[in-house]
């Protein structure tokens, strides 16, 4: 499996720009083929892959398992997260109107490398299942002071034939007013695109606002589903 450059050149990034800017996240539909996400989902089955395993309940996170990738990681995800990440900065940089002096370093190393620097050695990426009555409440990815502001989820099950229920969600919240709420679902081969901890805001009123994301309940089947973070933790 190989992460072409023709995949990144395909995306109509400032359509993902637009939507992030209009509600946070963008889907870009079906940029994963079933069988390669069928090939990540079955790393699930390597665990030499992965560092232990968490029990979200455990954690009062929700009910599943998530393991972070340790490094190297599988070199599919490596160029994944390398190649998309010039992208995003880009884009973060347009959205969050970043001055040049706070800009984020031009390839991902850099960034990885201050990363860890400050302590943040935890590669951010990793698998998650959802088996059945499986859920994620609402948080946010951030653990240490250095962030992305944006993140991708793929998801890596069959809405429909691998599992019923599932769906991603996001919240908002804006100082004095009730959160908003967005169903975002995604399907196999989906990349979404998020927010990672704050969605900005242009015009009049608040700057930002508060982002999260949670995945409702699997009614019927597994879910799988990978999360990929720029920044380490
Ligand atoms: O399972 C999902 O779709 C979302 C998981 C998650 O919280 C993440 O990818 O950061
Ligand atoms: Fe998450």
């Amino acid at each position: 499996m190989l992460v072409a450059s023709q995949r990144f050149e395909r995306v109509n990034w400032s359509s993902v720009e637009w939507d992030i800017r209009q509600k946070g996240y963008s889907i870009i539909p079906k940029w994963l083929t079933k069988a390669e996400c069928y090939t990540l989902r079955d790393l699930w089955q390597t665990p030499d892959c992965f560092c232990p395993p968490i029990e979200m309940e455990h954690h009062h996170f929700g009910y599943g398992q998530y393991r972070y990738f340790h490094y190297p990681l599988p070199e599919f995800l490596r160029q994944l997260r390398e190649k998309m990440y010039p992208y995003l900065r880009d884009m973060a940089h347009h959205l969050w109107d970043t001055p040049k002096s706070y800009h984020y370093p031009e390839t991902l190393d850099e960034f990885l490398d201050i990363c860890h620097n400050a302590g943040q050695n935890q590669a951010g990426v990793m698998m998650l299942h959802y088996p059945t009555g499986g859920y994620n409440l609402w948080h946010q990815d951030r653990h240490g002071s250095l962030l992305f502001p944006l993140q991708i989820i793929l998801v890596l099950s069959e809405s429909g034939h691998d599992f019923e229920g599932g769906k991603l969600l996001v919240q908002e919240e804006y100082a004095h007013k009730p959160p908003e709420r967005h169903i975002i679902g995604g399907n196999i081969g989906d990349v979404v695109v998020l927010c990672t901890a704050s969605r900005p805001k242009h015009g009049h009123g608040p700057k930002k606002s508060e982002f999260y994301h949670g995945v409702s309940k699997v009614t019927a089947g597994e879910r799988y589903s990978l999360s990929c973070l720029f920044h380490d933790e």
